[in-house]
């Protein structure tokens, strides 16, 4: 029988305490997480809260359901504030990996005995799942492929003999290829050696080489790296200018795991066409990253790129660091991959351990799901306090979100999951946001990335007594850690001595495998991403409308005298009248960039215009 809710406040449901039941109520009822009610919200009638979620209780709270009446009130959860016995969590729960280096503190989140406890069976479940993964399952069943990014960084792992010498090949060519290209014995035609990359590629095939960029290339790499990872012609032309004469010496390196990413295409064409312009011939500069007998593949041979190197079905672009994508960029750099192998090799050692505890990439996973209520509840902050590893939030970005964020659970479920990601670096956060995250709305949690040593030995010095520049540093995030504290805002702090090939490897693996748990926590397909197609395919049918709607104005601009026409006349001859809205943007757009005219009117008033184009194209007409 439904309850009737009355509140007119905001509130957080304990899904514990409401799991199961049904509730009468009003449209003053706000709920903080709507995404624990099934769908579609109404703004009166009956919710359901979904049943069987392990998750937070909401301490106090003051729930009363007697004589069916619900009163939820909204409470901080109360995180332990007693000194001692946050030391005693602290000690207690403070994972260390001794080769690594690396920790990690998750005392400054809230979880209780009791949740570890419901947890446990789910991890548990989680291990067997990333086991059988490890073991060659089909995890991603809508696209039936492997999941193989573990076996990267440990070749013999892989199931099957040829795959393990696929990896451990294109890892020695990687490698010979570098080095052959650093000591100028790969060249280009008209310089003595290579001095920069030019990286073409998006998403996955951009963001662990970007990250990995800025933590780790030294100061002065034998060819540094620039990257092309949009289709904004003044950002490609930007890049283009600024390698001037050096484009002679660059070495393009084009990657797209499909072979058929348009803004990768477009990238690729566009650099093609500066070459032309400079004289220059592009397959001698040209190497391709990318799947067997894709199109890019098939591209690179016909042309004779100077190389091309596999991009495996089984390694996802989000999960694409330590194959061909990540590893060539960064040697060319003269980064050290085989270190970064070992610290992602070390670390899934760690994370395979099913004593949850003595897990990090599981306590992380947890972390998140009492944080976020395993819905998503609230986003995750990374904040890391060096300014090499910047793009490390970024790079998670893609990771989780791509992979969490998802509509339906694998029973087919509706659940909208997800983990928002963001943040960029401490203490520079602590001028822009830090204020709402301490005082403002409470939907976060964050996680600082701590990095012990300041500088290289020997370079260090006191800026005032007893204090140096890395001391600051190393205040701003203890005190920030503190202060989130202090106002019931949870973190979690990873640690590692130094920013090196192997902490970066280390870190990559230990979110990739938080996430894989956690997804298993949550019951999605972490290794699909269809969502991003809805996209993909609007965008090409607003380009097919642009060709009809180019078509329809040569037609009227080829007449004598020009016909110009309204946004109407152009939706009616395109047979398009409900897209006219996308009609007056696409005008709008060329009318910007000189390729229409507006003969009367003007954009700011979409009625008022009547547009022809400056030129007939005869051929356009008879095509
Ligand atoms: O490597 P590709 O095939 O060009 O894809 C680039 C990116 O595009 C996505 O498929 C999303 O569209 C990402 O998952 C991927 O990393």
């Amino acid at each position: 029988m439904a309850s009737s809710i009355s509140a007119g406040l905001a509130l957080k449901l304990s899904p514990q305490r409401l799991s199961g039941k049904s509730f009468q109520f009003s449209s003053q009822l706000q709920f903080r997480n709507p995404s624990l009610v099934s769908y579609p919200l109404p703004t009166t009638g009956t919710v359901h809260v979904r049943p069987t979620r392990v998750a937070r209780e909401v301490s106090p709270t003051s729930i009363s359901d007697s004589a069916n009446d619900v009163v939820v009130s909204s409470k901080s959860p109360r995180l332990e504030k007693d000194p001692q016995a946050l030391w005693k969590r602290y000690v207690d729960w403070l994972y260390q990996h001794k080769e690594l280096g690396l920790y990690l503190d998750v005392s400054r989140v809230g979880f209780t005995d009791e949740f570890f406890r419901e947890m446990e069976p789910r991890l548990q479940k989680a291990f067997k799942d990333m086991e059988d993964l490890e073991k060659g399952a089909i995890a991603n069943p809508d696209e039936g492929r492997m999941v193989g990014h573990y076996w990267l960084r440990n070749p013999k792992l892989s199931p099957k003999a040829f795959l393990t010498q696929q990896i451990e090949n294109t890892l020695e060519r990687i490698c010979g290829f570098a080095e052959q290209v650093i000591s100028g014995k790969i060249r280009p035609p008209q310089k003595e050696r290579f001095t920069q990359i030019l990286s073409i590629g998006i998403g996955g095939s951009a963001l662990g080489p970007q990250f990995v960029a800025e933590a780790l290339a030294p100061d002065n790499p034998p060819l540094k790296i620039r990257f092309i990872d949009n289709t904004d012609p003044a950002g490609i032309d930007h890049q283009i200018a600024q390698l001037g004469s050096e484009l002679e010496s660059t070495l393009v390196i084009v990657v797209s795991k499909s072979g058929g990413t348009p803004e990768t295409r477009n990238g690729l064409l566009e650099v093609q066409k500066a070459f032309r312009e400079a004289g220059l011939e592009f397959s001698k500069q040209g190497v391709a990253i990318t799947q067997e007998n894709s199109l890019l593949d098939n591209t690179a041979r016909i042309e004779g790129w100077i190389d091309r190197f596999p991009m495996f079905d089984w390694v996802g672009g989000r999960t694409s660091e330590m194959s061909a994508v990540g590893l060539l960029a960064a040697a060319l750099q003269g980064i050290d991959i085989r270190e970064m192998l070992t610290g992602a090799a070390l670390m899934d050692e760690a994370t395979r351990i099913t004593l949850v505890k003595n897990n990090p990439a599981a306590l992380l996973a947890l972390c998140w799901y009492w944080a976020t209520d395993g819905v998503g509840s609230k986003d995750m902050v990374v904040l890391p306090y060096k300014d090499s590893l910047l793009l490390f939030s970024r790079y998670l970005q893609q990771l989780v979100m791509e992979s969490l964020g998802k509509e339906f659970d694998l029973d087919g479920n509706r659940v909208n999951q997800g983990i928002t990601v963001y943040g960029n670096k401490g203490s520079t956060d602590q001028h822009a946001y830090i204020q709402q995250l301490r005082d403002g709305v409470h939907n976060f949690f964050v996680t600082f990335i701590e990095v012990l040593r300041d500088r290289p030995p020997g370079h260090d010095w006191e800026l005032e007594p007893g204090v140096t520049c890395g001391d600051y540093l190393f205040g701003f995030l203890q005190g920030t850690r503190s202060a989130l504290y202090a106002n019931d805002r949870e973190s979690i702090t990873v640690t590692v001595q130094e920013v090196t090939p192997r902490s970066v490897g280390a870190l990559v693996a230990l979110y990739e495998r938080a996430v894989g748990i956690y997804a298993s926590l949550i019951n999605i397909n972490a290794y699909h991403q269809p969502g991003v197609e809805a996209g993909k395919k609007a965008a090409g049918e607003v380009l097919a409308l642009q060709k009809r709607v180019l078509a329809v104005l040569n037609e009227a601009s080829c007449k004598q005298p020009v016909e110009p026409l309204t946004l109407e006349e152009i939706a009616d001859r395109c047979h398009a009248p409900d897209d006219i809205e996308m009609i007056y943007k696409i005008i709008a757009h060329m009318a910007a960039n000189d390729r229409a005219l507006i003969a009367e009117g003007s954009c700011g008033s979409p009625r008022s215009i009547k547009v022809f184009l400056g030129e007939c194209n005869v051929d356009e007409m008879y095509a």
